[in-house]
C-alpha cells in the first residue's frame, strides 16, 4: 500500500527514520518510488527545473504540471506538493482553494506550505477539508526577501524561542509533519522531542525524525550553489558530461549510429531505387 500520514506517524512512534527526496518528473519519480518513504514536489523546481534565482516566480500551474507527473509515477512513496509563493498568503479561502487544486489536479497525497504561528489558520482550514498539511519552518525560502538571504535561523535565544513556538503551533493547528530547514542541530533535536508529529530536517542535523534533500543536489546535478547541508552521493553531472561528449565525438567520426542501432532494407530494393533515379 502507498505510504500515507499514518505511515509517517507510525514510523515516528517506532523510532524509525523517515527518508524523503524531491522529484519533479515522471522518469525520476519512477526510479525513486521504491527507494524512499516520501517524495516532495518542491517549489525548488523554480531553481533546479526552471533556472530561476529563487522560488518566488513558481506558479500553481507549474506545481500542477510537475506534481501530476510525479503522482503518475508513485505507487509506494507518499507524494507531497509544495504550495507556491502567494497561493495561500492572501486568505484562508485562497489557501483552501489552492490546496484543493493540488489534490484534484496534481493528485497530491498532501500539501506543504511555509510558515509557523502566522499560517496556522490556513493549516487548520486545509486540514478541516481533509487535506493533510506538512508545515515548513526555520529558513523558509519564500521569505528570502524578508530574511535578507538564505541564512541559518534560530541561533539567537529569540530566534530559537520563535522556532519552538512555530513548531508547537503548526502541530496544534493539525499539520501531520513539519519540515525544519537550516537550523542548529540541538535546537531541532529539542523541537523533535517536544513534538508528537514527525520532524523532517534539511540542514537541521541528525536529531530530526526524518531527512529531505533536493535530488539534483545529492546527485551532483545542480551547481548554481551547494548549501553546506548538501552531501553529494554521486557526481552524475560529471558522468553526463562524459556521455554527452562521447556522443558528440561518435556523431562526428561516424561511429554512431552503427548497424545495431539502424534499420535495414533488402539490397535489391535499394538497387532498384537507385537505378530508377538515373
Ligand atoms: N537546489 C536547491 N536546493 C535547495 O536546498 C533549495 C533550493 N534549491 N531552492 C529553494 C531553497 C533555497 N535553499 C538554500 C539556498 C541557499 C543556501 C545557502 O547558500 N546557505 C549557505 C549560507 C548559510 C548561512 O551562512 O547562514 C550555506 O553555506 O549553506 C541554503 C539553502 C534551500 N532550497
Ligand atoms: C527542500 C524542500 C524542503 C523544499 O521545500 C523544496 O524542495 O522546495
Ligand atoms: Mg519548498
Amino acid at each position: 500500500m502507498k505510504n500515507n500520514v499514518s505511515t509517517f506517524a507510525k514510523m515516528k512512534a517506532n523510532g524509525e527514520k523517515i527518508s524523503m527526496l524531491t522529484a519533479y518528473d515522471y522518469s525520476t519519480a519512477k526510479i525513486m518510488d521504491n527507494c524512499v518513504n516520501g517524495i516532495l514536489v518542491g517549489d525548488s523546481l523554480g531553481n533546479v527545473m526552471l533556472g530561476y534565482e529563487d522560488t518566488l516566480s513558481v506558479t500553481m500551474e507549474d506545481m500542477i504540471t510537475f506534481g501530476s507527473a510525479v503522482s503518475r509515477a508513485c505507487k509506494n512513496a507518499m507524494v507531497v506538493v509544495d504550495m507556491p509563493f502567494m497561493s495561500y498568503e492572501v486568505s484562508v479561502e485562497q489557501a483552501v482553494m489552492n490546496a484543493g487544486r493540488l489534490m484534484k489536479e496534481a493528485r497530491a497525497n498532501a500539501v506543504k506550505l511555509e510558515g509557523g504561528v502566522e499560517m496556522c489558520d490556513r493549516i487548520k482550514a486545509i486540514t478541516n477539508a481533509d487535506i493533510p498539511v506538512m508545515a515548513h519552518i526555520g529558513m523558509t525560502p519564500q521569505s528570502v526577501n524578508a530574511f535578507g538571504g538564505f541564512k541559518v535561523q534560530g541561533k539567537s535565544i529569540d530566534g530559537a524561542r520563535k522556532m519552538v513556538e512555530d513548531a508547537l503551533a503548526v502541530e496544534k493547528a493539525g499539520a501531520f509533519a513539519v519540515v525544519i530547514e537550516c537550523a542548529p542541530t540541538e535546537l531541532c533535536e529539542y523541537i523533535t522531542e517536544k513534538l508528537t508529529i514527525p520532524t523532517i530536517g534539511i540542514g537541521a542535523g541528525n536529531g530530526t525524525d526524518g531527512q529531505i534533500l533536493v535530488y539534483q543536489d545529492m546527485l551532483g546535478l545542480f551547481s548554481d550553489y551547494v548549501p553546506k547541508f548538501v552531501k553529494r552521493y554521486e557526481l552524475l553531472g560529471d558522468k553526463m558530461v562524459d556521455a554527452f561528449k562521447q556522443y558528440d565525438k561518435e556523431v562526428k567520426n561516424g561511429s554512431f549510429p552503427d548497424k545495431d542501432h539502424s534499420f535495414a532494407i533488402d539490397k535489391e530494393i535499394i538497387d532498384e531505387l537507385r537505378k530508377e533515379e538515373k
